[in-house]
């Protein structure tokens, strides 16, 4: 790595593959790069680089021939650098689609290409976090299209968004960090700010952990910049960041054990300040607020009557979390929809997109949940695209250099994704069921129920040296083995009534956005009617949209840039061949077993 050589194409240039080198490499992404690129007369000639990836697929739209939409799908293990490579991709488009051919005096172009890369900061500061693999995790998977018209011109672009990770609200593991987004605020607000939002300098929250560490990401005031590129002004931001300072310190509201199970917990001493903070800022009433937190509502009967039953220590900080959860994917799903609003295009604008899919990569925990679950799925479903691909170019490659060879019977990943999403049973299907038939759940009942179901699978298994019931899946990059307690209920994801209700009446108007009160019933009814919603899994939600962005997939060209990690502590010019030749491993042959 003593070189600038971080790129190398393997199969025809089907898959670039990019080597993060951990440090800048500035003289790798000049302007005159890009230009040398985007104007050569013949790319095969130029070096294997992200730019030359950008450029044919650009020349592939204007050449028209079908599929002339494009998508580059980019993927690597956490830290291997996709963001950084979508990142390179958009500037790339955003530079040669907005150049001389804008009319004079038309500033369209150079506004869309700002706002949609001011998309990047926003995204980021907001679902992106420091893990113990990256100091800028993207917690959410993301797909962005951008629009071309005739002249090659990007006019709009649409952002679409997969699973955040928005346990991590309320949750962070040891040495991690929350979404930048809470210390930005919490470090950049100004004095005035700190007095509105209750963020004197030094105070601390329980969802705040590690502020000591300096990242750049903690950039307030980049982020706000961008938000008013794309038209959220100052009143909505304050908003929105007033929002935050609540959820924050609704954080720090802790209880104490109850010693009469029939009683609620009362609130730990510091924290009945903190619940008058959080309350004052979600502008919701603070006695409401706790009462919602300590007592869970039962309906029960004909008449369907109303009990309350006073919550465990534990539950009520699963509501406490819950709500903060709620909210926040809500604020997130919302900023989105206000982003697409802002780089929309209409339809009769543009006529052909490159789609960028940067998605998080394969998991393997000593300890995986539901989420890892649904991550690995997308990894194979997109590892299945992968291979078909791959395959295909390669014995194109063959036919047009004259070589002799036969066809390869490679074994693809489909009993994998049969044992996770399959019908008539699956994991899936089963996980659904306990949903839908909303009994206690017993994790070691539903470990059988999978062991008995697909038996004839061979990619599913069991631990049985570990105690805890578990299903082990042999995915196409390793075996998983996934802890089952807790899986239906997350993927339930249960938001309680009253939680919601609470929302709805908050008098702070982005609140009443995100929580939109159900105009056709008034006040507890409300409670009533939300008590048996239909049941739409995470599981169910995460499959369709995978689908619809997979049938995107299939209707375009599609190229692949694959980002190494080549060493675990992310150390400048360090490469490890042990770590990287498991990559390839993964990369090359996992995929082609015959
Ligand atoms: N080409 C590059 N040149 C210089 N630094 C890079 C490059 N690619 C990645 N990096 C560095 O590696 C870090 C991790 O990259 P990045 O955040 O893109 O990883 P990721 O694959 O998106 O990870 P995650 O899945 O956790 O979001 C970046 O913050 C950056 O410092």
């Amino acid at each position: 790595m003593a070189s600038n050589f971080i790129y190398l194409f393997i199969s025809a240039g089907c898959s670039l593959v990019a080597v993060n080198p951990f440090r800048p490499i500035p003289a790798l992404y000049t302007q005159e790069l890009m230009e040398e690129y985007h104007t050569a007369s013949c790319l095969q000639d130029l070096k294997p680089h992200v730019f030359l990836v950008a450029e044919e697929t650009y020349r592939n739209v204007e050449s028209q021939i079908p599929p002339v939409n494009q998508s580059v799908i980019v993927s690597g293990e956490s830290g291997a650098g996709k963001t950084w490579t979508s990142r390179c991709l958009m500037t790339f488009y955003a530079t040669v689609a907005a150049s001389s051919s804008v009319p004079k005096g038309s500033i369209t172009a150079e506004k869309i290409e700002k706002r949609v890369l001011d998309s990047n900061p926003v995204m980021e500061a907001f679902g992106n976090a420091c893990t113990l693999r990256n100091s800028n995790s993207s917690r959410f998977g993301k797909y962005i299209q951008l629009q071309l018209n005739r002249a090659q011109l990007l006019t709009g672009a649409s952002i679409q968004t997969f699973l955040l990770e928005k346990t991590r609200v309320a949750y962070q593991a040891p040495q991690e960090r929350n979404f930048h987004i809470f210390y930005q605020v919490a470090k950049g607000a100004t004095e005035v700010e700190r007095l509105e939002w209750s963020l004197p300098r030094g105070a601390t929250f329980s969802w705040l952990p590690n502020s000591e560490k300096s990242l750049e990401e903690d950039n307030f005031d980049v982020t706000r910049k961008a938000m008013s590129h794309l038209g959220i002004d100052s009143s909505m931001q304050n908003n929105v960041f007033k929002i935050l300072a609540g959820l924050l310190h609704l954080g720090n509201v802790g209880f104490c054990e109850s010693e009469d199970e029939s009683q609620p917990c009362t609130l730990e001493a510091h924290a009945k300040d903190s619940a008058k903070t959080a309350s004052r800022l979600l502008a919701v009433p603070q006695e409401r607020l706790v009462d919602v937190l300590s007592f869970r509502r039962i309906t029960a009967g004909k008449q369907r009557q109303e009990f309350k039953k006073a919550c465990p220590k534990a539950e009520s900080g699963m509501r406490r979390d819950c709500l903060a959860k709620v909210v926040y994917a809500k604020l997130f799903d919302w900023l989105v929809a206000v982003i697409n609003a802002n780089i929309y295009a209409d339809p009769s604008g543009w006529s052909n997109f490159i789609g960028l899919l940067d998605v998080y990569g394969f998991e393997s925990f000593p300890e995986n949940h539901l989420e890892q679950l649904c991550i690995n799925y997308a990894n194979e479903k997109l590892q299945q695209h992968f291979v078909s691909h791959f395959l295909k170019a390669q014995q194109e490659e063959y036919a047009l250099e004259g070589f002799e060879w036969s066809f390869i019977n490679y074994q693809d990943n489909q009993s994998c994704l049969d044992a996770i999403e399959g019908s008539p049973v699956s994991i899936f299907s089963l996980l659904n069921e306990e949903c839908r038939l909303n009994r206690p759940s017993n994790t070691g009942q539903l470990q059988t129920r999978i062991e008995v179901a697909l038996s004839d699978n061979r990619c599913v298994s069991q631990d049985r040296f570990w105690k805890e019931p578990n299903f082990i899946v042999s995915h196409y990059a390793g075996n998983v083995c996934y802890r089952v307690e807790g899986m239906v209920e997350k993927n339930k994801d249960p938001v309680p009534p009253e939680l919601v209700l609470l929302l709805q009446r908050s008098q702070d108007p982005l609140l009443q956005e995100l929580f939109p009160a159900d105009a056709s019933r008034s006040g507890e009814d409300n409670v009533k009617a939300q008590t048996k919603p239909a049941v739409v899994t995470v599981v169910s939600k995460f499959k369709a949209s995978l689908e619809q962005l997979m049938e995107i997939l299939h209707s375009t060209s599609p190229h692949y840039i694959r980002c190494i990690k080549p060493n675990a502590e992310c150390e400048a010019a360090l490469f490890r061949q042990e770590e990287v030749s498991l990559s390839f491993l993964l990369l090359l042959y996992k995929a082609l077993k015959k």
